[in-house]
């Protein structure tokens, strides 16, 4: 059995892959190290033979889960390290070390899957955007607050906006004009995302025509997947390109 992790600024999403490395066989999203642990210790039937895993964390926090994996599991844990080219993708920054991993894997898993120029949006922590042409060329992207940070800084920079979650999700069912502070604050963060993927699509079809694929991915895709229909809504893009980046041989 293989553990995949993929390690955001926010949650580790992990899953385990039976040895036939094609389905997963339990998965689940966790605030830290420790939650991980418990969970994976609670899968019933658990036999880790291998580990691979993204992270775009400190290099130090990263190393303590490695440790912590191998004690608890005895598993050795390949880590996905920056690559100037890979899958006929190559990396457009002038550093390329210094891309988030997270954008280059699911970069690598959106070109494999697309076979063609692609936009690829991912809402996490932060929401991102990075352009890859039909020739495997990366022109860069884009890094925006996400939908957690926007919030949170409403929250911590003003006095009155104060609100907890169950409001908050009883406040996107729809995006009328808020009349309460959580619907202003929710639908005002949800329409600003929208707006971002808006501006990209735009940017897309004047590199592309309509000649390209949209990729929607990370925990708050959901909130942005009307406003484009015609994308493809992966939330285990980073996945994909995870299992090129790190193959078990
Ligand atoms: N099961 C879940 N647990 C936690 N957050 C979730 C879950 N499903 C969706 N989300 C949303 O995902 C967002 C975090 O996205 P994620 O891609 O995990 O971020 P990051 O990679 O930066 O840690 C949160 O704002 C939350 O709204
Ligand atoms: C842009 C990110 C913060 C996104 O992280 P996430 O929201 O997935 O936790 C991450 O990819 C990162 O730390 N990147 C390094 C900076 C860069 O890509 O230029
Ligand atoms: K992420």
């Amino acid at each position: 059995m293989i553990l995949e992790l993929d390690c955001g600024n926010s949650f580790i999403k992990w899953r385990v892959l039976g040895s036939d490395d094609a389905s997963a066989s339990s998965e689940g999203v966790v605030g830290s190290d420790l939650a991980l642990i418990e969970s994976l210790v609670a899968v019933p039937g658990l036999l880790l033979t291998r580990c691979r895993l993204v992270s775009v964390r400190a290099q130090e926090e990263t190393s303590k889960l490695v440790t912590a994996l191998h004690e608890a599991f005895g598993v050795a844990v390949s880590c996905a390290a920056p690559a100037r080219e890979m899958g006929g993708v190559r990396n457009g920054y002038e550093d390329f070390e210094r891309l988030g991993l997270d954008r280059w894997l699911a970069m690598l898993g959106g070109f494999r899957l697309a076979r063609g120029a692609c936009l690829v949006l991912d809402f996490g922590t932060a929401a991102t955007a990075d352009f890859i042409a039909a020739d495997g060329d990366h022109l860069g992207g884009f890094i925006c607050p996400g939908m957690p940070l926007m919030r949170n800084q409403l929250r911590t920079h003003t006095r009155k906006i104060r609100y907890d979650d169950a409001a908050a999700e009883r406040a996107l069912e729809h995006l009328s004009p808020g009349r309460t502070t959580v619907e202003a604050v929710e639908r005002g963060c949800t329409l600003m995302l929208r707006g971002f993927v808006l501006t990209q699509l735009e940017l897309a079809r004047s590199y592309w025509g309509d000649e390209f694929t949209v990729f929607l991915t990370g925990g708050d895709a959901d909130l942005v997947a009307d406003a484009v229909p015609q994308a493809r809504l992966v939330p285990d893009l980073v996945f994909v390109g995870l299992a090129m980046a790190c193959p078990l041989s």
